[in-house]
Parts: C-alpha cells; sequence; structure tokens
C-alpha cells in the first residue's frame, strides 16, 4: 500500500495550472486523487475527466472539479493505474473493469503517466489475465471468437452474477500461453463483433511512476 501511495502520489507534481486531467480508476489513483485534492484546496485550477463512476464518485467526494470529455476539449495529462506492466512498457489494464474508459482517456490525452508499484511489473503479459470487454448479447458467440485466438476464457462474476461494467457490458478474463505481438493481438481482438474492447495498452504509456528499491518514487521515461 505505501507502495501504492508514494507512485500514486508522485504523479501529481507533473500536474499544472489550467490542466485538464485525466482521472484514471484503481486502488493507486486513489493517492493521485488524495494529493490532486490537496492541491486544489490550496488553490491549484485543473479539471478532471473521471474513467469511471467510481473515480466519478471519489473525485466529487473529495472536491476535484470535474467535466466531461466534451465540455473538456482537450485532455492534457492522463493518470492512471495498471495491473501487469512488461519490458517493452505495454500495459494491461483492466483488473477493475474500466478498461474501455480508460483506454478512450488515454488516447485522447496528450501525455499518459501510468502509477504502479513494483509488483506490476511481469517479464511476461501472460502473467496476468487479459480482460476482454464484450457486450452480453450472445455472449457465448464472442467467447468461441475469443477463444480462437489462443486462450481459455472466464466470464468475470461479481455475487454470483456476471460483472457489469459502467458501460453494461460483460467482462471475459483471457488467460493466453503466448502474447508475442500485442497490437496485432488488440487488432484480432477488437475485429471480433461482439467485443467492445480490451485491455491491451501498447504503445500508449508516456512515464511509469513506481517506486525504486532504496523505497522512493522513481519515473521512467518510456
Ligand atoms: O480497471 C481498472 C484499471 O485498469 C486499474 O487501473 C488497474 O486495475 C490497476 O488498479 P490498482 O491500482 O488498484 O492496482
Amino acid at each position: 500500500m505505501e507502495s501504492k501511495r508514494l507512485a500514486g502520489e508522485k504523479a501529481v507534481d507533473f500536474v499544472e495550472e489550467g490542466m485538464v486531467l485525466g482521472l484514471g480508476t484503481g486502488s493507486t489513483v486513489y493517492f493521485t486523487l488524495v494529493r490532486l485534492a490537496e492541491r486544489v484546496k490550496q488553490g491549484l485550477n485543473i479539471k478532471g475527466v473521471p474513467t469511471s463512476i467510481e473515480t466519478e464518485r471519489i473525485a466529487r467526494h473529495l472536491g476535484i472539479p470535474l467535466v466531461n470529455s466534451g465540455e473538456a476539449g482537450k485532455i492534457d495529462v492522463a493518470i492512471d493505474g495498471a495491473d501487469a506492466i512488461d519490458s517493452h512498457f505495454t500495459l494491461i489494464k483492466g483488473g477493475g473493469g474500466a478498461l474501455l474508459r480508460e483506454k478512450m482517456i488515454a488516447l485522447a490525452a496528450d501525455r499518459f503517466i501510468v502509477v504502479a508499484d513494483p509488483g506490476k511489473f511481469v517479464t511476461d503479459l501472460t502473467h496476468v489475465n487479459l480482460p476482454v470487454e464484450i457486450i452480453p448479447f450472445a455472449r457465448e458467440l464472442t467467447e468461441i471468437h475469443v477463444k480462437g485466438l489462443g486462450c481459455t476464457t472466464r466470464l468475470r462474476m461479481k455475487d454470483n452474477k456476471p460483472f457489469i461494467t459502467d458501460n453494461g457490458n460483460f467482462i471475459l478474463d483471457c488467460s493466453f500461453s503466448e502474447i508475442i505481438e500485442p497490437n496485432d493481438l488488440q487488432m484480432k481482438l477488437n475485429r471480433i463483433p461482439g467485443v467492445v474492447e480490451n485491455g491491451l495498452f501498447a504503445g500508449l504509456a508516456d512515464q511509469i511512476i513506481t517506486v525504486d528499491h532504496s523505497g522512493k518514487a522513481a519515473v521512467l521515461e518510456t
């Protein structure tokens, strides 16, 4: 938890007066939101675009001014967490189910900063399941096509019912035995009718903020 706090808080050093920020989702970004709210109380003028209903709720509670993407016009910096990061700084996201809005905001932002504790760094992306958001209609058909790309799939459940995303969709957690070309895999996944988006974020991260061996926040430029 201490690593998440250090990484999450450090991201706020890169926030400047007047910026529009993409506000990611999860337990690491939570610390970004808390620090950001302190700076807002001290007079910093920023606006946030939340990537999930949960982040919207927390940000409102903390008093961070929010806008939607239309009102924002542009997003200067998006700050978000990750479930896995490989040596090419390709990410897997969506452990909390927020991958679709997160990817839209990361792509729209001029700069994408990832905050992650050291446990998120993996030698191989297959160590983590890849979340894929699919529409509920005929989900068995979608699942057959997704499996055809070389994975096993599990429909994400919550309280004995399918987990429903903020967009009213399901999540398939996919276990691949190899992910050699993430960009190729994302394209193939997103071409399947019924797939809305996948949790692979390749070539998107500009900076990764983590914690080094001495326990201090470290900023990696990608
Ligand atoms: O859907 C959730 C997001 O992709 C999160 O950013 C990701 O799961 C990392 O979350 P945490 O910071 O809680 O490990």
